[in-house]
């Protein structure tokens, strides 16, 4: 099953991928991708080491398209370079089982709309390997903009979840997004809401996704153990009595239901 995590910037994107990443490990094989910008999805693992995105890869880059990266306009590269071997050789092991594999993706300086250069080409051409190849679970941490994903990566997502925050500015992010999946094809769409403090707040959110016309699928609350978890650099899954854990578990078998 392949899951696109998405929501505006700060909502809890990463956070829900990581835990729910290292939950669904303990099933299935999973590649969580980090396909977002601010690259925080290893730390959401625990993993502190740097690691070096595959757009930042110059020789591998130049090794498969035939182009240095941030090649000029016009210079000649492949644009179906060979793919297959690289999530398995690229990816982070992140536990000893080889269960749960990290990728990092990292981004692209675009020039305009639709850049296509040797990384953005290599990029695409992996995410789209992986999307449409691998059968195990794939957890996908977005950016707020999913028009990267294309239309046919994106009729491979099984499910998108759209991360919203008590308040309107995640809910008319969601509904751009929703607007956007349905443009490229993403059969389906719901919603989790995050940094919940109260009744009230949940009430606001849940009356605003469902004025949307979309599901939701679980509730986070605010969680003091979600902010330790992040200053001590561990994964939300060593807190496994804390209530965001919790109610990340439920949403994991929500979808598995
Ligand atoms: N349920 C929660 N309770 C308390 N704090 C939370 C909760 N969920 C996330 N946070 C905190 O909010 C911040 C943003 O979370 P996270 O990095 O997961 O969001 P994001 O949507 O991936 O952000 P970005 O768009 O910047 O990548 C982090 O400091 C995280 O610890």
């Amino acid at each position: 099953m392949k899951i696109a995590i998405t929501g505006k910037g700060g909502v809890g994107k990463t956070t829900l991928s990581g835990t729910l990443a290292c939950i669904l490990s303990q099933r299935y094989k999973v590649f969580a991708i980090d396909a977002d910008p601010d690259m925080n999805l290893a730390s959401s693992l625990g993993i502190m080491e740097p690691i070096s995105p595959i757009s930042k890869m110059k020789d591998l880059i130049k090794e498969r398209t035939g182009a240095e990266p941030g090649s000029s306009f016009g210079e000649v590269f492949k644009m179906n370079p060979k793919i297959s071997d690289l999530p398995e050789s690229l990816s982070i092991n992140y536990d000893s089982e080889g269960n749960l594999k990290l990728l990092v993706m990292g981004t692209i300086d675009k020039g305009g709309e639709g850049c296509i250069c040797p990384a953005s080409v290599l990029l695409k051409a992996l995410m789209r390997n992986l999307i449409l190849k691998k059968d195990e679970f794939i957890i996908l941490d977005m950016e707020a903009g999913i028009e990267h994903l294309g239309r046919k990566t994106a009729e491979a997502v099984d499910l998108m979840i759209i991360v919203v925050e008590p308040g309107l500015k995640s809910i008319e992010t969601a509904a751009r997004i929703k607007k956007l999946a349905g443009d490229i094809g993403i059969p389906k769409l719901a919603c989790v809401i995050n940094k919940v403090s109260n009744k009230m707040e949940e009430n606001f959110a849940t009356q605003k996704i469902k004025e949307l016309g979309l599901e939701v699928i679980g509730t986070i609350p605010r969680d003091e153990e979600v902010i330790r978890a992040d200053m001590e650099g561990h994964p939300l899954a060593k807190y496994p009595d804390s209530a965001a854990f919790k109610s990340i578990a439920k949403i994991a078998e929500n979808i598995l239901s």
